[in-house]
């Protein structure tokens, strides 16, 4: 129900607060969940992992790092019904030309080759800042990954995800 997302998101929250403050990107928080009991099956949290990483990347990574897996093959180890709460919708496009997290997430497949990441919870959209608008969202529904805002804490996010900007 609405609360559990937003309780959710607060723990995504809390993970963007670690991030270390830096003028080209945003600070940003997201959790691994598992749908169907949900389980937080990893957290992260932008340059968390070594490297010019991202939140969700970092879910990934470390989720996958855990099961002895690498990033790309994360899905054969995430439950069929995993969604990801993100203080700021996937990237579609990077400044530095890294893989955007869209595309991570998209190709979070098992075994049967079945998409496993179901679901996004944002809590803001992208503000316009590096890259314009962020396509991350229509990329992620046209696989079928179904995007949900979930409100309430979007001055918050949007603080701390600008806390490395110069005012
Ligand atoms: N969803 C999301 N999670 C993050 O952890 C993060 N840092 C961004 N930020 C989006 C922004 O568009 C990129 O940070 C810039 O485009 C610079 O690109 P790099 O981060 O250097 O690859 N977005
Ligand atoms: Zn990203």
């Amino acid at each position: 129900d609405p609360n559990d997302h937003l309780q959710y998101m607060r723990l995504a929250l809390d993970q963007a607060q670690e991030s270390p403050p830096k003028p080209s990107n945003f600070r940003v928080g997201a959790l691994l969940v598992n749908a169907d009991t949900g389980a937080i099956l990893s957290r992260g949290y932008t340059l968390e992992c070594e490297g010019n990483t991202h939140a969700e990347q970092c879910c990934l990574l470390k989720y996958a790092k855990d099961h002895g897996l690498s990033e790309e093959c994360v899905g054969e180890a995430l439950p069929p019904n995993t969604v990801i709460y993100t203080t700021m919708e996937p990237c579609n496009l990077r400044l530095s030309g890294n893989l955007p997290c869209a595309d991570r997430i998209i190709r979070a497949i098992n075994l049967d080759g079945e998409r496993v990441i179901k679901k996004v919870y944002l809590g803001v959209e992208e503000p316009e800042k590096f890259v314009g608008e962020n396509e991350g969202r229509k990329k992620l529904e046209k696989h079928g990954i179904e995007c949900v805002h979930v409100p309430g804490l979007e001055a918050r996010i949007l603080s701390v995800a600008t806390a490395g900007h110069d005012k």
